[in-house]
C-alpha cells in the first residue's frame, strides 16, 4: 500500500493541521441530527477526502471504514445503460457521478432515492452513537451538468430527513448557487510549507526513516502545497536513502511543459502553436487533467516573465480555465490560452523595442 493511503488519518482527533475545520467537524458530528448537507472544497491534496472520512468515522464509528468496491448499472428513461463505480459501507455511498457523462442527472436521482428509501439505520446500529440518516458523498460535483446540478438542487430537499449529501470539489465555483445556499460550505486551505513538513517528519518517523528538516523542507517547497504529492515525492525519495544533498524528483509530464513554456516564449508563430498543440494532444491523452496542464504551464511562464505581463496572463489563464470548465473540448481552450500568451508577449516585445 502506498504511505498516502496507509498513514492517512482515520479519526477526527488524528488530524494534524486545520484545527479550526477539525473542531467544526467535531461539532458536527457530536449533534448528527442537526447536521446540514455539506460541501467541502478547497485545492487538490489539500485533505477533504480525509476529512470527510473522519467525519464519517464520527458520525457512524469503525464501520464506516469497511469499505466495499461496488459496481451499479442504471438504466436512463430512454433504455440506455450506465455503469458507474461507487464504494459502499452499511452507512454510506461514495460516488462521482461525473463519470456518467451526459446521463449524470439520472445517476443524481436514482442514487440519492435509492439509499434515502433503504433501510434506516437505527435498525442495524448496535451503537448509540451512530447517526440515523445515512450519507451520500458525490465527489467532483463541478463534473455534474447543469441539468444534473438542478435535479441535485430538487432532490436534496426532498430527501434531507433520511439521508444528508457531502459534495466535494475543488472548487465552488463551478457548482450552480442553488446547490451551494443549501449546503455549509467548508473550505479546506492547501497547508502551508510548515505543515507539510511537519506531516512528512511524522510519516518518515512512522517507516523508520529519518528524514533530515532541510529535506521535508525541500519537498514541502517542490509539491506546489499539495500533500500527496509531498507524501508521495518522500516514498519516492526514500528508496535512495534521504541525505541532505538529495535532490526532489520532477516528473516528466512537468518538465515537458517546462520546456513548451520554453518554446512559446522564444518563438511567436502558427508553427510554434501546432507543434505545441501536439505536445497538448500527448499530455492529455497520457491522462494529465487539463486544468493541471493549464496551471503548471502559468507557473512555468510566470518563472521568467517581466511584472508588467504577469496580471494580464493569469487573467487569461484564469479565462481559459473557465472555458475549460463550462465547455467541452479541452484542446480548443488550451491552444486558445497559448495563441493568447504568444500575442501577448509579442506584443510587449513590439512596445519593449518601438521605446528604443
Ligand atoms: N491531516 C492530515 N494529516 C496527515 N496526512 C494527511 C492529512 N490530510 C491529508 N493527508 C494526506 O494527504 C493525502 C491527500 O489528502 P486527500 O485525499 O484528503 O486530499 P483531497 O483534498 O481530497 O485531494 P483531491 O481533491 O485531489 O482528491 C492523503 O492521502 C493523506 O495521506
Amino acid at each position: 500500500m502506498l504511505w498516502v493511503d496507509e498513514y492517512r488519518p482515520t479519526k477526527l482527533e488524528d488530524l494534524s493541521y486545520h484545527s479550526d475545520i477539525t473542531d467544526r467537524l467535531q461539532a458536527l458530528a457530536q449533534n448528527p441530527d442537526s447536521m446540514p448537507h455539506l460541501f467541502f472544497y478547497g485545492p487538490s491534496g489539500a485533505g477533504k477526502k480525509t476529512r470527510i472520512n473522519c467525519l464519517l468515522e464520527a458520525l457512524y464509528g469503525p464501520g464506516a471504514r469497511k469499505l466495499k468496491l461496488d459496481q451499479r448499472t442504471f438504466t436512463t428513461p430512454t433504455n440506455k445503460t450506465v455503469q458507474i463505480n461507487m464504494v459502499t459501507s452499511s452507512y454510506h455511498i461514495e460516488i462521482s457521478p461525473g463519470d456518467a457523462g451526459l446521463n449524470d442527472r439520472f445517476v443524481v436521482q436514482d442514487i440519492i432515492k435509492e439509499i434515502a428509501s433503504n433501510q434506516n439505520i437505527s435498525a442495524m446500529s448496535s451503537t448509540k452513537k451512530t447517526a440515523l440518516f445515512k450519507t451520500v458523498v458525490l465527489v467532483e460535483v463541478d463534473r455534474l451538468s447543469r441539468q444534473a446540478q438542478a435535479a441535485l438542487r430538487r432532490t436534496m430537499e426532498k430527501y434531507a430527513k433520511t439521508c444528508r449529501l457531502i459534495l466535494c470539489c475543488d472548487s465552488m465555483s463551478k457548482v450552480m448557487e442553488p446547490v451551494r445556499s443549501r449546503c455549509l460550505g467548508i473550505r479546506v486551505p492547501a497547508p502551508t510549507h510548515i505543515e507539510i513538513s511537519n506531516v512528512l517528519i511524522k510519516t518518515a518517523r512512522r517507516t523508520e526513516h529519518t528524514l533530515p528538516e532541510e529535506v521535508a523542507s525541500n519537498i514541502a517547497r517542490s509539491c506546489d502545497r499539495n500533500l500527496r504529492r509531498a507524501i508521495l515525492m518522500l516514498e519516492a525519495m526514500s528508496t535512495q536513502g534521504l541525505t541532505k544533498d538529495q535532490p526532489v524528483p520532477v516528473t516528466d509530464w512537468e518538465l515537458y511543459i517546462r520546456q513548451i513554456a520554453i518554446d512559446i516564449t522564444k518563438e511567436q508563430s502558427p508553427q510554434r502553436l501546432a507543434a505545441t498543440r501536439e505536445k497538448m494532444y500527448e499530455l492529455l491523452v497520457n491522462c494529465i487533467p487539463p486544468t493541471i496542464v493549464l496551471k503548471t504551464l502559468v507557473r512555468e511562464l510566470l518563472r521568467n516573465l517581466d511584472d508588467t505581463l504577469k496580471p494580464s496572463v493569469v487573467e487569461w489563464a484564469a479565462f481559459y480555465e473557465h472555458r475549460i470548465a463550462m465547455g467541452s473540448k479541452e484542446i480548443f481552450h488550451l491552444e486558445a490560452f497559448v495563441a493568447k500568451y504568444m500575442a501577448l508577449y509579442k506584443k510587449y516585445l513590439n512596445d519593449l523595442f518601438d521605446d528604443f
